[in-house]
C-alpha cells in the first residue's frame, strides 16, 4: 500500500533531513507517525505526497512511483496538510465539488458522501458560506470531509488533530477506525502519543530524521516493560 524504500532529504548540505528512512504499510493498517520538533515528519510526509522529490530512494504508493507515475499515484491517496490553507473566496460546497470533480466521484456518491462527513462534523449548514468565514476548525473539518469523498485507498494526514475540539477530534478517529475497517489505510503524524498508541495498528518514531522503531505499540513497549511516552522520551532525548 505504501513502501518507502530508503529515503533521504537534504534542504542544505549540512545535514539530512530525512536519513534513510525505510517503511512498508500495508493495507487496511493505521500507522501513526511520531517524532520530537524537526524530526522530519513534515518532510517525509511532503516526499509521500509528491510535494517534494527525495534526493535518494523511492516511495511506491498503491503499486505506483510517486516521482515516476505522479498523476496516476495521486489519484489513489488523498492528503490533509497541517496547515488548512485553501482557497477561501469560495463556498465550501464549492471546494467539495471541485475535489470530487478532480477524483471522478459520481453525482449520487458525492451527495451522500457530503452529506454524511459534514453533517457528522457539524458543518453543513455552513457550507453555502464563503470558506473566508469558517473557523480554523471548520476549515480543517471541510479538509478532512473533501479528503474522505473520494473514498481513497490511502488517507494521509499531517497532524489532523491540532484544533480540533474534543467532540471533533472523536469523530475523526472514528472515521479513521471506519476507514481501515472498509479496506483504507491510514497514515498520520501526530504528537499526541496516548491518541497514537490507542488509534494504531503501528507506530513510527522519527528522530533527527532516522527512523528508530516502526512496530506495534505492545511491541515497543515490551521491549523495555515502559510506558510508550517514557520510551519515546528516552529514545529521543538530546545527548
Ligand atoms: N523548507 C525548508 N527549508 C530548509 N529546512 C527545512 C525546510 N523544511 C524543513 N526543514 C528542516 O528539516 C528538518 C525537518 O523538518 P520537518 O518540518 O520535516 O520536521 P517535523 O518533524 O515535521 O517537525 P514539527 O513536529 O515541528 O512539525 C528541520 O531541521 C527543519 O528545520
Amino acid at each position: 500500500m505504501l513502501t518507502l524504500k530508503n529515503v533521504s532529504k537534504s534542504y542544505d548540505k549540512s545535514k539530512k533531513a530525512v536519513d534513510n528512512i525505510s517503511l512498508e504499510i500495508n493495507k487496511g493498517e493505521i500507522v501513526g507517525f511520531i517524532g520530537p520538533n524537526g524530526a522530519g515528519k513534515t518532510t517525509t510526509i511532503k516526499m509521500i505526497t509528491g510535494m517534494i522529490s527525495p534526493d535518494e530512494g523511492s516511495v511506491i504508493v498503491n503499486g505506483l512511483d510517486i516521482t515516476k507515475n505522479p498523476v496516476e499515484a495521486k489519484k489513489s491517496f488523498t492528503f490533509v496538510p497541517d496547515h488548512p490553507a485553501i482557497f477561501d473566496s469560495i463556498k465550501g460546497i464549492d471546494y467539495l465539488n471541485f475535489i470530487a470533480d478532480m477524483y471522478d466521484v459520481s453525482i449520487n456518491d458525492r451527495k451522500e458522501r457530503i452529506e454524511k462527513f459534514t453533517k457528522t462534523f457539524q458543518i453543513y449548514d455552513a457550507l453555502t458560506k464563503t470558506i473566508n468565514s469558517y473557523s480554523h476548525g471548520m476549515r480543517q473539518k471541510l479538509l478532512i470531509s473533501a479528503a474522505l469523498l473520494p473514498n481513497p485507498k490511502l488517507f494521509i494526514l499531517d497532524e489532523p488533530l491540532v484544533g480540533l475540539d474534543p467532540h471533533s477530534a472523536k469523530i475523526l478517529k472514528d472515521l479513521m477506525k471506519e476507514h481501515c475497517k472498509s479496506g483504507g489505510t491510514v497514515f498520520f503524524s501526530s504528537h499526541l502519543l496516548e491518541v497514537v498508541e490507542n488509534l494504531c495498528d503501528k507506530v513510527a518514531i522519527i528522530h533527527k530524521g532516522s527512523l528508530i522503531a516502526y512496530d506495534t505499540a505492545e511491541n515497543i513497549k515490551n521491549k523495555s516493560n515502559s510506558t510508550l511516552e517514557e520510551i519515546f522520551l528516552e529514545m529521543t532525548k538530546d545527548e
